[in-house]
């Protein structure tokens, strides 16, 4: 983009700063935001604000030992459209946890008990339904920032949206996080020096603002960042908030000046609540509980140190080394210990107005039945999905020295060894071993170096431990599983044509296999046929395994499989029938690549016999007697088959993602129930109404909401 553009678009965003409406879409034309906004907001009728509420959410994980832990227990609390609420808690206290459980995120391992409403409605809020910034930024490292947001957009905005418009927004939104000065400059990767750790964070924002959903949730969305940025991106946020949206951000040490922007806190401790109530209120709910706020120390400070009892060792050892300086101190967690302190203040909380209060609000939100929202997700068509992750996805394998070129490299140093060390074969008596094994070598290792290029598709793809861009970008519905299979296919395809077709030409011309155009035409095709067979089904390999170390093993070990009964190390014959004969030799790709190869190379040629005297061997004779191939079936049948494999591998890799994405949390979710309910179940920490009214603030102020008339559930 110009600079006059950019220029005249950050003027746009700073118009419109009094209410800092970062919804207001600068440069859009009307006729586009009318395209937008009937697809976000009128395709659902009546009111689509997110109102979420939970009630006694109670999140038990098991542990790698067997054990079970409360990570989360007994929270009540809601989030309504127009308000940032902010979690905040020492680290560990379960922030993430909660944005998980809440977002329909939560680990394989966790089990979750209470209730969650979106709009009065149990709802999945994963696959577009809410959008969530994670903790790690999950970028593709070869694009540049300004390429990352207009691909992200192109996704998901709808098709009959003009690009100038597209423009306009992704420009508006890269203005509205700072990104100015690096919006040409690559994310990075291992071997690209990119962009800071805070203008990831701030790209990771960017991504999601970008769609303005409805619900939005952000775990750290201000970490690595300087207090002004940290400052900049809350107020952005919180002004989304403010157009209608419904914010949940989990933040670390804010600032006075970032805490201000808060709507509603939600501190926790050790899982538990130990406030829920408008911000600007917490400061004089601390007071009460017997914790004010010494002078001079910022709100929030004062709260996580109230709450974070991980210290509590070095404190009292520092007591009796610094006796004076605790001796003198008006701060009254200088007197007790926070694990002390901590306690008073759930106790406090669990019997306080803001308590009683959330739980009123909880009741009174889910009994009202909104509309279901789905409005995260892609606008965009199939096709246009197909077709931006399709070049996506070719401009970051191209730019990845990893994913394809140093694979040419190796793939045409492998081949020029193997021209020279059978260099121009020949038809001698010796010939027809060399040519045997020649071909078990190409079809069998050459194809079997495939897997190298694993580590870079896992990394892209997933690893269901940690969400990589494919997870990220499927939970928040940037596109379907179907136009990611297929762009995936479509962008690899010129490569492994370039490698396998390269490679296999100076092997074929080297070491002079049949003479003919359509030889060595079958011979390139098969070889791309069987690297693609292997690419296929180390993808299908990625979408089940937790890690691409999992994935090479289990890759090597199929593949060495499938070599052993391909009829070269054994002949087809001679196989054991039952499980390596049938089925295991008929589903290896190398036993129809092998079969095809033996018959483009061997027949129509003739061999010297061991010596001269003995007739010449017909070509014919060794496939059928030696290698015991069928002579009268086309060898285009061998190669049909292989490519026919790869349709089938591309089709459990489908399968094998929406299995993962639909089936696997079903079946994890009945096992949790299981043990939790052989492990005597989970808690439910529901507080009992004796609790309530033992306190007597609450009795006040529940007698006066009845004298307003507040009506209590
Ligand atoms: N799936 C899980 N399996 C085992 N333990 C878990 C799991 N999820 C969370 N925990 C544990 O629960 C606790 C809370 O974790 P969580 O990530 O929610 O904390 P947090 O407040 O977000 O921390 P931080 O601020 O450091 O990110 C931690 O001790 C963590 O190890």
């Amino acid at each position: 983009m110009r600079n006059s553009e950019a220029t005249h678009v950050a003027m746009e965003i700073e118009a419109s700063k009094p209410t800092g409406n970062v919804t207001t879409l600068p440069g859009l034309s009307p006729l586009s935001e009318t395209i937008w906004r009937e697809k976000t907001d009128t395709e659902i009728i009546g009111d689509v604000s997110a109102r979420l509420t939970w009630k006694d959410l109670t999140v038990m994980v098991t542990l790698s030992n067997g054990e079970t832990q409360n990570v989360l227990e007994g929270l009540t609390g809601y989030a309504e459209p127009g308000t940032f609420t902010a979690l905040m808690g020492p680290s560990g206290s379960g922030k993430s946890t909660l944005l998980d459980a809440l977002s329909s995120r939560l680990a394989a391992n966790a089990f979750l008990s209470g209730t969650i409403l979106l709009n009065g409605r149990k709802a999945k809020l994963s696959f577009g339904t809410a959008a969530y910034v994670t903790q790690d930024d999950n970028l593709i490292g070869t694009l540049t920032v300004r390429e990352t947001i207009s691909y992200s957009a192109r996704l998901r905005l709808p098709d009959k949206m003009p690009w100038s418009d597209k423009r306009a927004l992704v420009e508006s939104t890269i203005v509205a996080m700072g990104l100015q000065d690096c919006a040409d400059t690559v994310i990075g990767n291992w071997h690209l020096r990119g962009i800071s750790g805070g203008e990831k964070r701030r790209v990771s924002i960017a991504l999601e603002i970008l769609m303005r959903p409805r619900l939005l949730f952000l775990d750290e969305p201000t970490s690595g960042l300087d207090s002004a940025s940290a400052f900049f991106v809350t107020q952005t946020l919180r002004a989304l908030a403010r157009d209608g949206r419904t914010v949940i951000a989990s933040i670390h040490q804010p600032s006075s000046e970032v805490f201000e922007l808060f709507d509603q806190l939600y501190l926790l401790s050790g899982g538990k609540t130990v406030y829920f109530g408008q911000a600007s209120e917490a400061y004089e709910f601390f007071a009460q509980a017997g914790f004010p706020c010494p002078a001079l120390r910022n709100p929030s400070d004062h709260f996580l140190r109230c709450v974070n009892s991980d210290f509590d060792k070095v404190k009292s050892t520092l007591k009796g080394s610094m006796k004076l300086r605790f001796e003198g101190s008006d701060d009254p967690l200088d007197k007790i210990t926070t694990a002390e302190a901590i306690r008073t203040l759930l106790d406090f909380y669990r019997t306080s107005q803001q308590s009683y209060a959330a739980r009123q609000k909880v009741d009174e939100i889910s009994k009202v039945k909104g509309t279901v929202l789905d409005a995260g997700g892609s606008q965009a068509s199939f096709f246009m999905q197909s077709y931006i992750l399709t070049k996506r996805s070719f401009i970051n394998m191209s730019r990845d020295f990893g994913y394809y070129w140093l694979r040419l490299v190796i793939y045409i140093v492998v081949t020029l060894c193997i021209g020279t060390i059978y260099l121009n074969v020949g038809t001698g008596y010796n010939s027809i071993l060399a040519r045997g094994s020649c071909a078990s070598f190409v079809f069998g290792f050459v194809t079997f170096m495939s897997i190298g290029g694993f580590p870079s598709f896992v990394e892209d793809m997933k690893a269901s431990f940690v969400p990589y861009v494919f997870q990220r970008e499927r939970l928040n519905g940037h596109y379907g599983v179907l136009g990611f299979v297929i762009s995936n296919t479509i962008s690899a395809t010129p490569f492994l044509i370039l490698i396998t077709f390269l490679s296999g030409t100076i092997c074929y011309f080297m070491v002079r296999l049949h003479p003919g155009f359509w030889h060595y035409l079958f011979f390139v095709l098969c070889l791309y046929a069987s690297v693609t067979v292997v690419e296929s089904l180390m993808m299908a390999i990625a979408s089940v395994v937790p890690n691409f170390l999992m994935g090479i093993i289990i890759g090597a070990g199929i593949q060495g499989i499938f070599m052993l009964v391909s009829g070269y190390f054994r002949l087809p014959h001679d196989i054991p029938k039952p499980v390596w004969r049938y089925p295991m030799s008929y589903i290896s790709f190398h036993f129809w690549a092998l079969q095809g190869q033996y018959q483009n190379d061997l027949k129509g040629l003739i061999f010297d016999n061991q010596t001269p005297d003995l007739p010449k061997i017909p070509g014919e004779y060794i496939l059928e007697y030696v290698f015991q191939i069928d002579v009268n079936r086309s060898k285009w049948i061998d190669l049909s088959v292989i490519l026919s494999m790869i349709i089938i591998y591309r089709i459990i890799f489908f399968i094998m993602i929406k299995i993962n994405e639909d089936v696997t949390p079903w079946v994890r979710g009945y096992l949790a129930r299981r043990r939790m309910q052989q492990k005597s179940g989970a808690q439910n920490t529901t507080i009992a109404p004796d609790v309530l009214t033992q306190s007597p603030s609450l009795r006040t102020y529940i007698s006066n909401q009845t004298k307003n008339g507040t009506s209590r559930s």
